[in-house]
């Protein structure tokens, strides 16, 4: 299977590629290589085979002349390439073939790559899988986003606690990008307004370059490839030599660190806006160069700016790049003298706004003050966009109140389309944060659920399971995954059941190996694998996870004899540097795990296992060997989740809640193959209403009021008895999440989910159905209603090839 019709790739020929980049890209000749030079020397041999779709997608484009979707980001984490790229366009075989021919390993070659860390968590893996099904239908797309010299942080555990380091991805060459010097625009910032004859011009105090990277992104079959466009920040004098000369040596290389400083780091807050002023500079930064290369481009190509809708959907991915409406709005007017009604209208038709988040602290609202200090000229304009909405609508909601400017209202009022992420969420956004808005513009809020890629979340990850797929049904499902339904008819054949258990079991012994080699954890491949893997946060309640375990320690010590399935309690995430609660929960759950792990009366039967630094690639390895995934957040707060719809693809029955995602995906693989358990998202509302529910939640389970007095007693902290009493004394006295009143539902569901453990081949033939049924979650799916319902943007590309 390879690209546009070439002929197919033999491991020989590739070989040759491979030496080829090893003596003349990296200088090196087989005997003297390190793993460094052959893992850049396939990068390279693969990257080639992608530049020809590339061009010829471009080339398509042009003459098109049709529709281009700008998806801007503040995050895309993409993890490692080698393996996308290689599956992508049908050569993953003969790589292998061809370096193991070479006498390298391959997955060593393969892990040597760093993970592109360019994102926090959902939002930003979201914007990856976009990438990849926006190549795999063929829609000219362009991803734009920040070059983070340094992406999220590196994870460690100190003690059990949470240490950062600064992730250096960038330390080594990074073989997938083609730097673009070419192509830089000034990014300006502050100064002041001056009224010239009626017109208002920006005066900036401070300008930097943005400067472009390219990564093509090529799609399923090599049939299409689309380019993410990375910013750099240049300074606009690279080295003051004056300076310098006067012995001034940090004065003459300040101008380019202070300029650098804007694409430095990616921050690491997924829910809490910090409103620092850097964050609203990269913001604008990137949205900046983004708007300014559109317009260049649609007007090389003889644009009338009237009519720039008709070529231009802009997908705003949540409020972080909301200053695109106002800056886009500034360039009509400003820069090509468009009138202001038609310039915010043409605006709004481009552009398009979705809503990642129901928590109020991740709103973004941005001090006026700090807002005018960075962005005088645009302030004035979102007064402007602000005026028209309420003469147009007779609206009190307004964009800037109380000393803030509001990005999520803003960034609605100036979208033709806002959508939230799963039926759920977009139900509540409809209801709750945007009601008075979604009155004023009724119709404009729409719902496309998330979906993932399967290229990487199945095909990739789980080659054990993907070859039983491609042996029952075929090999058409990777872009057709809907197709996996087909399974179902084989969920009661024993010998199919019985090959997709062992296919479970060999992604559980991997993970075991992968686990004893990097942290020395033996792991039983017999016992259920448990995980909850994602940011740790209260809503997410990785807190009541972890009080389930230990209440389980305690009846498994209670009756050491009693029918017990073994359980590995598997945890991956970081927390925000700043989180505090968050960093307690993951100190407490490592000092279980150490008190717990070392129970001579419960290790065989309980073991918790908290590997440090999750990421896109330990994912990729995690998710193929688990049991059970949790998805166990409180009802109305997790938008979506994509993570669920991973797990079940991979044959991994969820324990959740009627949360996000949880439910589309419930309503798919059937309540049977559902452990669903607590409060909905309207019983969370009642139920916070009642005064001091969580005190009485715990009197009434004695069960978490035992554990509950365990932890804030130091049973897990005897170095530091009351290191937990504020942690537990917040949950008593407020539990927001409601950890205390789902408590007894969860444990009771666990259990449950041990009963059914139990019985082998009933699980497999509910596992199975899950990876039979989810198939509607493909992001394929969803960037085709994003495609019809907001961009109205075509595929180049005709119909799929069997
Ligand atoms: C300003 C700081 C900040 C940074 C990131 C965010 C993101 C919106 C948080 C996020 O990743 N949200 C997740 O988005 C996923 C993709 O839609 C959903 O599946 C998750 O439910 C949602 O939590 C909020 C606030």
């Amino acid at each position: 299977m390879s690209d546009m019709s070439s002929p197919p790739v033999t491991p020989q020929a590739f070989s040759a590629d491979i030496l080829r980049h090893l003596k003349q890209s990296l200088g090196k000749d087989a005997s003297h290589a390190a793993l460094y030079d052959w893992r850049m020397a396939l990068s390279l041999a693969l990257r080639d085979r992608v530049v020809d779709p590339w061009f010829e997608s471009t080339r398509k484009t042009y003459e098109a002349r049709g529709k281009r979707v700008y998806y801007l980001s503040m995050e895309f984490l993409i993890g490692r390439l080698i393996e996308d790229v290689a599956v992508n366009l049908g050569l993953d075989a003969v790589a292998q073939e061809a370096l193991e021919s070479l006498g390298q390993d391959y997955a060593k070659v393969v892990a040597d790559e760093p993970d592109a860390a360019l994102g926090n968590g959902g939002l930003g893996r979201l914007a990856a899988c976009f990438m990849d099904s926006l190549s795999t239908l063929g829609i000219p797309a362009y991803g734009y986003g920040i070059r983070y010299e340094h992406g999220l942080f590196e994870q460690h555990f100190k003690d059990g606690a949470q240490m950062e380091t600064a992730e250096t991805w960038l330390a080594q060459r990074h073989a997938w990008e083609f730097e673009r010097p070419e192509v830089s625009y000034p990014i300006h910032f502050g100064g002041v307004l001056r009224e010239v004859d009626g017109a208002q011009v920006w005066e900036p105090g401070e300008t930097v370059m943005a400067s472009a990277y390219d990564t093509p992104v090529v799609g399923w079959q090599g049939r299409w490839a689309n380019t993410l466009r990375l910013w750099a920040a240049q300074p606009t004098m690279a080295f003051d030599l004056s300076s310098f000369n006067r012995g001034d040596y940090m004065g003459a290389s300040a101008p380019e660190a202070l300029a650098r400083t804007i694409s430095r780091v990616l921050y690491p807050d997924d829910t809490t806006e910090d409103g620092k002023e850097l964050r609203l500079k990269q913001e604008y930064f990137f949205t900046s160069a983004s708007i300014q290369d559109l317009l260049r481009r649609f007007l090389s190509e003889g644009g009338d700016l009237a009519a720039l809708a008709d070529h231009v959907a802009i997908q705003l991915n949540d409020t972080h790049p909301a200053i695109a409406g106002p800056e886009l709005v500034r360039l009509l007017i400003d820069a090509h003298g468009m009138e202001v009604a038609l310039a915010i209208s043409t605006a709004r038709a481009c552009l398009a706004y979705t809503n990642h988040t129901l928590l109020p602290e991740a709103l973004e609202r941005w001090p006026e003050d700090l807002f005018i200090r960075v962005l005088p000229r645009h302030h004035r304009i979102i007064a402007l966009i602000e005026a028209a909405h309420l003469a147009e609508t007779g609206s009190h909601v307004r964009i800037i109140e109380h000393g803030e400017v509001k990005m999520g209202e803003l960034a609605f009022v100036m979208a033709h389309r806002v959508n939230g992420v799963s039926a759920l969420h977009s139900d509540l956004v409809k209801e709750t944060v945007f009601a008075d808005l979604n009155r004023d513009y009724p119709g404009r809020i729409i719902n496309q659920t998330n979906g993932i890629t399967p290229r990487r979340w199945l095909y990739s990850c789980n080659p054990a399971l993907r070859d039983l797929i491609n042996e029952t049904i075929g090999t058409a499902w990777p872009d057709d995954l809907q197709q996996l339904e087909g399974l179902s008819t084989h969920a009661s054949d024993a010998a199919f059941l019985e090959r997709f258990q062992a296919a479970k079991d060999t992604n559980k012994a991997r993970l075991a190996n992968w686990l004893k080699a990097r942290d020395g954890v033996v792991l039983d491949p017999a016992a259920m694998f448990d995980v909850q893997i994602k940011r740790i946060h209260e809503y997410k309640r990785q807190l009541m996870n972890l009080l389930e375990t230990i209440a389980l320690w305690n009846d498994i010590r209670d009756t050491p004899n009693g029918n017990w399935t073994p359980r590995v309690k598997i945890f991956g995430g970081k927390a925000a540097p700043g989180y505090v609660v968050a960093k307690e929960i993951i100190h407490l759950i490592n000092d279980a795990a150490a008190l717990i792990n070392a129970d001579p009366v419960t290790k065989d039967l309980l073991q918790i296992v908290y590997p440090e630094n999750y990421n896109v690639s330990m994912a990729e390895i995690l998710i193929p060997a688990a049991d059970l995934s949790e998805q166990i957040s409180t009802a109305g707060k997790e938008a979506s989740g994509t993570g669920n719809m991973k797990f079940a693809l991979n044959g991994a029955p969820t324990i959740g809640t009627l949360d996000g995602a949880n439910v589309e995906i419930r309503d798919c693989v059937g309540a049977e193959n559902f452990f669903l358990f607590g409060l909905t998202a309207a019983e969370v509302v009642a139920r916070r209403a009642e005064p001091s529910y969580a005190r009485r939640a715990v009197e009434a389970s004695p069960r978490l009021a035992r554990v509950l007095k365990q932890i804030e007693s130091g049973v897990f902290s005897p170095s530091e008895k009351a290191r937990y009493a504020g942690l537990v004394q917040g949950l008593v006295d407020h539990d927001y999440f409601l950890v205390t009143c789902d408590f007894d539902s969860y444990f009771e569901t666990q259990r449950e989910v041990d009963t059914a453990f139990a019985d082998q081949s009933a699980w497999t033939r509910m596992a199975a159905l899950n990876t039979a049924r989810v198939g509607w979650f493909s992001s394929d799916r969803t960037i085709a209603g994003y495609a019809r319902d907001i961009w109205n943007a075509p595929s180049l590309i005709g119909p799929r090839r069997s």
